[in-house]
């Protein structure tokens, strides 16, 4: 590793977006740990989800500090972790643990997700909660150091454009200090 901060990056996004799969992809590209944030739901959470009851607040921040915990424990040699952080206060608690953190975001039309989910099995989250995935979205805010890409393309573009993003952070944070 150079002298640049080790890459710190959330994949966040509504369900079914491509978190995982770019998310993979990319910590491969930049050879550190990758970390399904979906691990890390407590069984309440999976339970709720199942039933087709989306999460509160509340019902997210247990969450959101475990994957919080998990971004600061691998602060310093990278890691690459796939999180929702639907909404910009999620964020800021992420970013509490991990100040460096970048968040990369695959966003598209909602048919094209549905379209998506429809054709895959998942542990315990139904393609009806979708709506209210959309619904609490809040897209990345200029202050925010991160990128929205379009899901719409192949992997292994968004996996390139999402390299490309985090060198240039990280070049332009090593420049800084
Ligand atoms: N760029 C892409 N082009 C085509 N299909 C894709 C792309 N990215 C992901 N998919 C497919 O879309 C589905 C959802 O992808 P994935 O599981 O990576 O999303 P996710 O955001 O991690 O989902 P969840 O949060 O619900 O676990 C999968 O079947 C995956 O193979
Ligand atoms: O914040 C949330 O509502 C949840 O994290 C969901 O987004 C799921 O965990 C996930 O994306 C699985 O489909």
């Amino acid at each position: 590793m150079g002298l640049e901060p080790a890459p710190v990056v959330v994949v966040m996004g509504v369900q079914g977006c491509g978190k995982s799969t770019l998310g993979s992809l990319l910590a491969g590209e930049l050879g550190v740990p990758f970390v399904d944030g979906d691990d890390l739901h407590p069984e309440r959470n999976r339970t709720l989800m199942a039933s087709g009851t989306p999460l509160s607040d509340d019902d997210r921040q247990p969450w959101l500090h475990a994957v919080g915990r998990r971004l600061a424990d691998g602060g310093a040699d990278g890691i690459v972790v796939a999180c929702s952080a639907l909404r910009q206060a999620y964020r800021d608690l992420l970013r509490e643990y991990a100040p460096t953190v970048l968040f990369v975001h695959p966003y598209g039309p909602k048919e094209l997700v549905a379209a998506r989910i429809s054709l895959r099995e998942h542990e315990y989250m139904p393609p009806s909660l979708l709506d209210s995935q959309y619904a609490a979205l809040e897209h990345l805010d200029g202050a925010e150091e991160g990128t929205t890409l379009d899901l719409g393309g192949p992997p292994l573009e968004l996996v390139s454009s999402a390299v490309t993003f985090v060198d240039e952070s990280r070049i332009r944070a090593y420049q800084q200090d």
